[in-house]
């Protein structure tokens, strides 16, 4: 068929119970194709990730395949209901297959780009989801180190829709440290203390906030903080000095609570910056509706659900009345 081609050069490991078609997206470190299962025919997304060959830091191939194995080990064992599952991971030589769960809506990016911005209550919907998500993480211990709306999917055509974050804390493991990567892709959403330092710094869980800030501000206005379009200044210098403002023609009919919280996420100093314990907490959340609305896309099994005293009380309610009756009847 078509894709046998391609299909000859993948790990009997992998092409023995996957058949591998399409790109569904591209990312600095790899590819993503859609998989379909022999047998069930389910579909999943497959992320093809080629190592470095070289070793950096001096750790050689072999440990490098370990660190990322253990990486991968940790990240398996991760559960959140926005955060995307990992099937399984097939590490070959030279190249890593990290089967996942197929995510429908694709990538936030396109959406963005589709609806040009979201109304504020489902930015606020799509961002809560997405704070629950790295704190989760972030309470683990890991940090992403590559949020951006394309490593943001939706589960639905609707926006008001289930959030998964993808490829997180591969990426430092996978190209040898993510220092080349940091420092090839335009750093939209990289937070300055990484540009500061040139990347000498210490990664902190504070970088991924920074990166939610920036995702807030395209979320609600549909464009980026910092452009290369900007003549007087470039890129690195509007990050590191934080130049972004909220220009009234696209910012007047946004709540003040959504501005402060961007505000607080986009704080040069990482210091300073609000944790993501805090953003969590932000009066813009205080929503009951959204909370409601958040909730049942991610725990959809709690929702109908009988309480378990209610259950109880029936339970005895009837047994008791069953036993009485038989007791009449004697
Ligand atoms: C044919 O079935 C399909 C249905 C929906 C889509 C849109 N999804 C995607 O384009 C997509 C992109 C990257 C991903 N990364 C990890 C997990 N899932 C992903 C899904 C792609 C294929």
């Amino acid at each position: 068929d078509l894709y046998s081609n391609e299909n000859k050069d993948l790990p009997e490991e992998l092409t023995e119970k996957y058949t591998l078609t399409r790109v569904l997206g591209r990312g600095a470190c790899g590819e993503v194709r859609l998989a379909f299962a022999k047998g069930s025919c389910e579909k999943f997304a497959c992320k093809i990730v080629s190592k470095k060959k070289f070793s950096v830091g001096g750790n050689t191939p072999i440990s490098m395949a370990s660190q990322v194995m253990g990486e991968v080990k940790i990240l398996k064992a991760l559960k959140h209901p926005c955060i995307i599952k990992i099937e399984e991971v097939i590490d070959t030589k030279d190249v890593l297959y990290i089967v996942l769960e197929l995510v429908d809506g694709g990538e936030l990016f396109d959406r963005v780009v589709s609806v040009n911005q979201f109304s504020e209550p489902v930015a606020k919907l799509l961002f809560y989801q997405m704070v629950s998500a790295i704190k989760y993480l972030h309470d683990q211990n890991i940090t992403h180190r590559d949020l951006k709306p394309e490593n943001i999917l939706l589960c639905g055509e609707n926006n008001e829709t289930l959030v998964k974050v993808t490829d997180f804390g591969l990426s430092k493991f996978v190209d040898g440290g993510s220092l080349m990567k940091t420092f090839c892709g335009t750093p939209t959403y990289l937070a300055p203390e990484i540009l500061v330092t040139a990347g000498s710094g210490t990664y902190t869980k504070a970088i991924d906030n920074w990166s939610l800030g920036v995702i807030l501000f395209i979320l609600l206005s549909g464009y980026p903080p910092f452009s290369d379009e900007r003549k007087d200044m470039d890129l690195p210098k509007q990050i590191m000095g934080g130049h972004y403002d909220f220009p009234k023609k696209y910012w007047d009919n946004i709540s003040e609570q959504a501005i402060d919280l961007i505000k607080k996420l986009m704080t040069t100093d990482p210091k300073k910056r609000i944790t993501i314990n805090d953003a969590i907490q932000h009066p813009w959340f205080k929503d009951d509706e959204m909370k409601t609305k958040a909730n049942k896309l991610m725990y959809p099994q709690a929702d109908g659900m009988v309480p378990p005293i209610l259950v109880w009380l029936l339970y005895t309610l009837l047994t008791n009345e069953f036993y009485c009756s038989e007791k009449i009847a004697e």
